[in-house]
């Protein structure tokens, strides 16, 4: 194709050439209509149309979806015809995927109409260092193919290109973990600004120990949620949900994360805030994640103190004018600036990316935040409509044990269980420390021994508890006398 197509085009400029150099012999406006339509000529007798599919359109905020299908589909096709491929794992972790590397083309045939795919990529033009994206190389496919056939080609086949890819893109889907980098590696040769892993965390709800009534009422919101495509368009309401999770350390929140990723199957973000520079940077976070993700935020109460943020910054500008003064000072809080993390995200930049006119970007997802301290939070954080269900994971109670003992030691029932009831009663252990007891620390441990030791486990705590609310009582009882003194 590119042969004739050559050729075709060296004939006219040889006769452009021709024209020109004997242009005297030419009449003047014959000479002028020649010029002005050459490039009119070329298109005419090149038969052939060219269509560019970019990686990144919209000032490279978001990946093109095109782009992407694209890629899965010829992932298919290529694997016959390009010589130069690309690998990866795929989902099951037992085959591998292949994919065309840049400069590669194809043949790809739709309906008896042939077509060409070309990879390719704009190389930076300078090689300087340079914050602009325009310098970054961009990545693209070329499709190419007979002008008789646009109609076909522009509508049946790239909407057959489109969904095949897609469904390829699922099946071959491998769950991802992403955290964010910092913002640094944003620019550059290969911008990346969520690091990723794939995501393979065991935890279901099945291993979740918790009361089963609280279990299943979580999950039907989840499934609800995601099922909800078309009620949230009616009612005219983004397609996100907000969840707050808190209770003690040990309780499970991270664990039930990873149970909801994996009962809906998305991806999961977490969001390192303490290395985000601003409510900027935190909104391109947020633009540059696919739908059908979980959004995290853990220890929020942790991440950024979000409310204190303001009045912290006031006192320590107060402090300035005295360090100035003071050499050894000024040299402390120069290193002090160097190592800070000066995130600068808000409340109100933070309040922006949950449900601010940003947030609509991409649809499916939804944003978990958790606490050990629900009272630290900033009311404006977790009102409803912002965080739409607020779930408690408490201490582990008799019902929660039940499950751990079922998947930990295989046991359903016991002749030690109504005394474990008993002592549970009372006592506020975490499910971490409950879970620990029940795993077999050796071959020679059975079910029976761990049962035990965890009810020796608990008597202790229990006990401990009880001396130390005694110890307290006598120092009110103490503090009471002094006052009365
Ligand atoms: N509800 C639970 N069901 C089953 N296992 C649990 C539960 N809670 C805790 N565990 C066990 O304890 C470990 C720690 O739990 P996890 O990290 O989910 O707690 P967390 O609430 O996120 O704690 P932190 O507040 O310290 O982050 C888990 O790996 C899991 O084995
Ligand atoms: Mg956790």
């Amino acid at each position: 194709m590119w042969t004739e197509l050559g050729a075709t085009i060296s004939s006219l400029a040889v006769a452009f050439f021709m024209l020109d150099k004997y242009s005297h012999c030419v009449p003047y406006i014959l000479r002028g209509y020649l010029a002005r339509n050459f490039r009119k000529l070329v298109n005419f007798v090149n038969p052939y149309v060219e269509i560019t599919f970019l990686e990144y359109t919209g000032e490279r905020l978001k990946r093109s979806d095109a782009f992407l299908a694209i890629q899965n589909y010829l992932s298919t096709s290529s694997t016959q015809n390009a010589r130069k491929l690309m690998a990866d794992v795929a989902n099951d972790s037992q085959s591998v995927v292949l994919s065309m590397q840049e400069h590669e083309e194809v043949t790809d045939v739709f309906n008896g109409v042939n077509v060409w795919w070309a990879s390719g990529k704009i190389l930076p033009q300078s090689k300087t260092i340079s914050f602009s994206h325009i310098t970054e190389e961009k990545r693209y496919y070329k499709l190419t193919f007979d002008k008789h056939y646009r109609e076909i080609i522009t509508k049946s086949y790239l909407q057959h290109v489109l969904k095949e890819g897609k469904e390829i893109k699922e099946k071959n889907r491998q769950r991802m973990l992403y955290t964010n980098t910092p913002s640094k590696d944003w620019q550059g040769w290969r911008p990346t600004k969520w690091g990723n892993i794939v995501f393979e965390h065991p935890s279901t709800f099945d291993t979740l120990a918790m009361e089963t009534q609280k279990k299943d009422e979580i999950k039907k919101d989840l499934i609800k949620f995601s099922k909800g495509k078309d009620y949230y368009a009616k009612i005219g309401k983004a397609w996100k949900r907000g969840y707050l999770l808190y209770g003690p350390p040990g309780t499970g929140k991270s664990s039930m994360i990873a149970a909801m990723a994996n009962l809906l199957d998305y991806d999961v973000y977490d969001i390192e805030l303490t290395t985000i520079k601003d409510n900027s940077e935190l909104r391109k976070l947020l633009i540059d994640t696919k739908g059908r993700s979980i959004i995290v935020i853990e220890d929020i109460d942790c991440s950024l103190d979000l409310t204190g943020q303001r009045k912290k910054r006031k006192e320590k500008d107060d402090d300035e004018a005295d360090k100035e003064k003071d050499p050894i000072l000024k040299l402390k809080k120069e290193a002090e600036k160097e190592g800070e993390s000066g995130s600068k995200v808000t409340l109100s930049g933070l309040l922006n990316v949950i449900d601010g006119i940003w947030s609509a970007c991409g649809g499916e997802r939804i944003i978990i935040f958790t606490t050990n301290y629900v009272d630290k939070l900033d009311p404006a954080l977790i009102r409803t409509g912002r965080m739409d269900k607020h779930i408690e994971m408490s201490y582990c109670c008799f019902d929660a044990f039940k499950v751990l003992a079922k998947n930990y030691l295989d046991i359903e029932s016991h002749e030690l269980f109504g005394k474990i009831e008993e002592v549970f009663a009372g006592t506020k252990m975490s499910p971490a420390y409950v879970a620990d007891m029940l795993m077999p620390k050796s071959e020679e441990q059975d079910g029976e021994t761990c049962l035990k030791n965890l009810i020796a486990g608990l008597e202790a705590s229990k006990e401990e508890a009880g001396k130390k609310s005694e110890e307290a009582a006598m120092l009110e009882a103490e503090d009471g006398v002094a006052t009365e003194g």
